[in-house]
This record gives structure tokens, sequence and C-alpha cells, in this order.
């Protein structure tokens, strides 16, 4: 497998990029997306210190951490829209940044702005279109069939702050899909929607899956972590584990992420 190198750090890419191959080969490791020596902070305020770790291919993960523990920095230091200090981004050879979809917090989105379901869901369409193209019937078709697939067909001419959350959340699912996108990042995507919402968006994902996407969820409730994911990434400022959710999310490392013992909790229910 090959892989294309963004890199933040001031020495030279072709050095860098032999090493991190040479590690891949080593190491065998099938990702999506490598993220190495990642640090970002806000104002001299370290909120990610010197972070490695992977989004893996074709598996749901889940990333996990406290209040202010830098999960939605993460996200936003991939897609670069914040800037870094330091860290290099390894994506996997033929993916970049137009193959990323990014369902962003809901409070971080204007519901006052006046836009309708489908005119949202087509501006997924927008990273691949290129500059000085117009959306047309087949970006209109593909968002029609993105709405199809989370149920949303009906409320195509709805403004978008009108919706309930889940219908919402259903919204900017489709609007993701209509991205065509290789690798999925969402931010807390269950966050005050309905159970029917809720599995449609999980089922929808199963299906990404399935094709051999790559998802990852920022996700709080500890409870749901073996239902929903496969694959974890403990996080809190750095790295605390990584891997499948039999091997990382273990009582250790829950209570070393949260400081405490909310892993006798959550896993032992103690
Ligand atoms: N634009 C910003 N300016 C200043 N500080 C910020 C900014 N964005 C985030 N921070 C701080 O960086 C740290 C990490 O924030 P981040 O939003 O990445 O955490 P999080 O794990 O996603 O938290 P939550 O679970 O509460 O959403 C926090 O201390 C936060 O207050």
């Amino acid at each position: 497998m090959n892989y294309n190198l963004q890199t933040h750090s001031k020495k030279s890419s072709s050095t860098l990029l032999s090493k991190v191959r040479e590690n891949y080969i080593r190491k065998q490791i099938l990702d999506v997306i490598n993220i190495e020596n990642l640090t970002v902070s806000y104002q001299g305020k370290v909120a990610l210190d010197n972070l490695s770790c992977s989004i893996p291919k074709g598996k749901i993960t889940g990333i996990i951490g406290p209040n202010g523990a830098g999960k939605s920095t993460l996200f936003k230091a991939i897609l670069g829209l914040i800037k870094v200090d330091s860290g290099n981004f390894l994506f996997e050879d033929g993916v970049d940044k137009r193959d990323i979809a990014y369902v962003d917090q809901r409070n971080a989105i204007d519901l006052s702005f006046p836009i309708d379901v489908l005119d949202t869901v087509i501006l997924g369409t927008y990273p691949k279109l290129g500059l000085f193209h117009n959306p047309g019937r087949i970006e209109t078709e593909k968002a029609l069939d993105a709405l199809k697939i989370v149920k949303m067909e009906p409320y195509v001419k709805r403004q978008i702050g009108e919706l309930s959350g889940g219908q919402l959340q259903r919204v900017f699912i489709a609007r993701a899909l209509a991205q065509e996108a290789e690798v999925f990042l969402l931010d807390e995507p269950f966050v005050g929607i309905d159970v029917v919402s809720e599995s449609l968006i999980m089922e929808t994902l199963k299906m990404l899956q399935k094709q051999g996407k790559s998802v990852a969820i920022v996700h709080h409730d500890l409870h749901k972590v073996r239902e929903l994911f496969s694959n974890v990434i403990l996080l809190n400022k750095e790295l605390v584990a990584q891997g499948s959710v039999d091997n990382a999310f273990t009582v250790e490392n829950v209570n070393k992420t949260y400081s405490g013992s909310l892993g006798d909790v959550v896993i032992k229910g103690a």
C-alpha cells in the first residue's frame, strides 16, 4: 500500500516520507490516515501533546476522552482547519482532504441560515466539483440518493432550522454521503437525537464500512462503545491507547483516560 505525506515539520519531506514508509512496511499497518507527533496549542495552551495515532481502514473507530481532551481538535487538525505546532499526516495513497467528509458538532452550525435540506446535502458535492463548476443534475441526484439512504427524502424543501435534532443529523450524514468520501469524521453525531435517527445513522455507517470506507466518531457514551465500534482511540491530550475494542477499551485504559475509576463502573459495572 502506498501513502502520501502532509508534513508540518521543518525536516525535509523526502527524509520523513522514507522514514514513515519504512515504519509502515515494518508494522504492516493498514490505516487510512496516520497522525504522527501532533502537537496543537491555542494561545500557548497545549490541547494535543505529541499525539501519534491512526485511523484504521474499513473500521468504525470511536474517539474517546473527557471534555477538553482534544478530540475535536484532532479532527480539525487532520482537515487542516487549524494551525498545528508540529506533526505529520500520512494519508493512504489516492486519499486527500476532499475524500474526508466531516460532520461537525451541531452547536457549531448556524441554523438561522436560510437553506433547505436538498441544498444542504448538495453542498457535500462541492469539494469534488472543482472551482468554477456549479452543481447540476448529477449532483442533485447524488444528494437525493443520499437523502433516501437516511430516509429524509420527504423533507427536501424543508429549511434546516425547522428540523428536529435527529432529522438534522441525518441531513448532515446525507451531505457526507453525497461527498462520496473515503473517510468519515463525525463529531458527536448521536448527542440529543431520537433512537430512530440513531439506529438509521448507525446502519448507514455500517453500510459504509462494508463498502471499505473508514469512519471515526467522537463519542461520549462509554456504555455504547462495545455496541458501536470495532476500534477505539482513547486520548486525553496525549494518546492513552488505541486498537481493537477488546484490546484497548480496558478498565485500566479508561481509568487512565478519565483520571479516575470510570473504567470500573463502565466496564466491570462496579
Ligand atoms: N478555538 C479555540 N481557542 C482556544 N481554546 C480552544 C479552542 N478550541 C478548543 N480549545 C481548547 O482546547 C482544548 C481541547 O478542545 P477540544 O474541543 O478539542 O476538546 P474535546 O475533547 O473535543 O472536548 P468536548 O468533548 O468537550 O467537545 C480545550 O481545553 C478547549 O477549551
